[in-house]
């Protein structure tokens, strides 16, 4: 059985948009998922089920085997954690350790175990000497991650992350890689949101590309990443090295420029 799993899902909003459409998507604890498509696709909308933020109208979504409609949103959250895609939609506390820490006082948890989760979400997220800091006087690359050391420090199941490499410089993109990779070993399920194609093809071997409200391909990036018409599709840019590849005739090469060089050293 899936850890998350939505079946045939649909979502309006109270205003009347459709923004999913018969979304059927399952997401296994170890597993990390990237999720793709252009502004509008129904990216943000389909993880905010996941986590009970939303509940399909109609359609079933599962965690853990439980329909998330006989659950509240805050069970939901404790299960599948959500790191908004704006931070300061997520942050409300006056310090970053309160801000950490926020999540962890509700589960009620002894002291010491209290601190070592702390400890840790700091340590993964790299804020371990800004805890004293207001996050507000901090850059929104670092409010970012903020707002994933708290639903780090909680522990979900299953953690959403959306966007966010937007706006992070290469040392934030490999530790939230890292952070991904870790949770991952852990048994955790990582669903990420993204519009870096680059940082995909580096890091996922599975992708749900999502177009006009639906999933329109769910599958290895390698392959999905090499279908020109299916990314021209959905509007989407295919990373450079697979682009690349394209333009010299090579299939099959994969997503690494190790790989590229390989096989074009293989054909001189
Ligand atoms: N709170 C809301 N009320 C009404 N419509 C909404 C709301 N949030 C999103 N929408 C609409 O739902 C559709 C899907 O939006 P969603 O945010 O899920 O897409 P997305 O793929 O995450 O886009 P982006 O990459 O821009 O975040 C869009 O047409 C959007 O305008």
């Amino acid at each position: 059985m899936a850890l998350v799993e939505l079946s045939d899902v649909s979502f309006s909003y109270p205003g009347g948009t459709l923004a999913v459409e018969g979304v059927s998507l399952a997401v296994d604890a170890g597993e990390s998922v990237a999720v793709i498509g252009q502004n509008g696709a129904g990216k943000t909308t389909t993880v905010k089920l996941m986590n009970g933020l939303l509940r399909p109208t109609s359609g079933t979504v599962r965690v853990d085997g439980v329909d998330t409609r006989t659950r509240t949103a805050a069970q939901v959250a404790r299960r599948v954690g959500y790191v908004f895609q704006n931070p300061d939609d997520q942050i409300f506390n006056n310090s970053v350790r309160r801000e950490i820490g926020y999540g962890l006082r509700r589960l009620r948890l002894e002291a010491a175990e209290s601190e070592r989760r702390l400890a840790e979400a700091a340590e993964l997220t790299g804020l371990v000497d800004l805890l004293d800091e207001n996050p507000h006087d901090l850059p929104l690359s670092v409010r970012k991650f903020v707002t994933i050391a708290s639903v780090l420090a909680v522990d979900p199941d299953a953690v959403v992350l959306d966007e966010p490499t937007a706006g992070q410089d290469r040392a934030g993109l490999e530790r939230i890689a890292a952070i991904g990779a870790h949770l991952a070993a852990r048994g955790r399920a990582v669903v990420t949101i993204t519009h870096d194609m680059e940082f995909v093809a580096r890091h996922f071997t599975r992708v749900v590309v999502m177009a006009q409200r639906r999933v329109v391909r769910d599958g290895a990036a390698a392959e999905i990443f090499e279908d020109t018409a299916a990314m021209a599709a959905a509007r989407l840019a295919q990373p450079a090295v697979v682009e690349l590849a394209g333009r010299l005739g090579l299939r099959g090469v994969g997503l690494s420029v190790e790989a590229l060089a390989e096989a074009l050293r293989a054909r001189a």
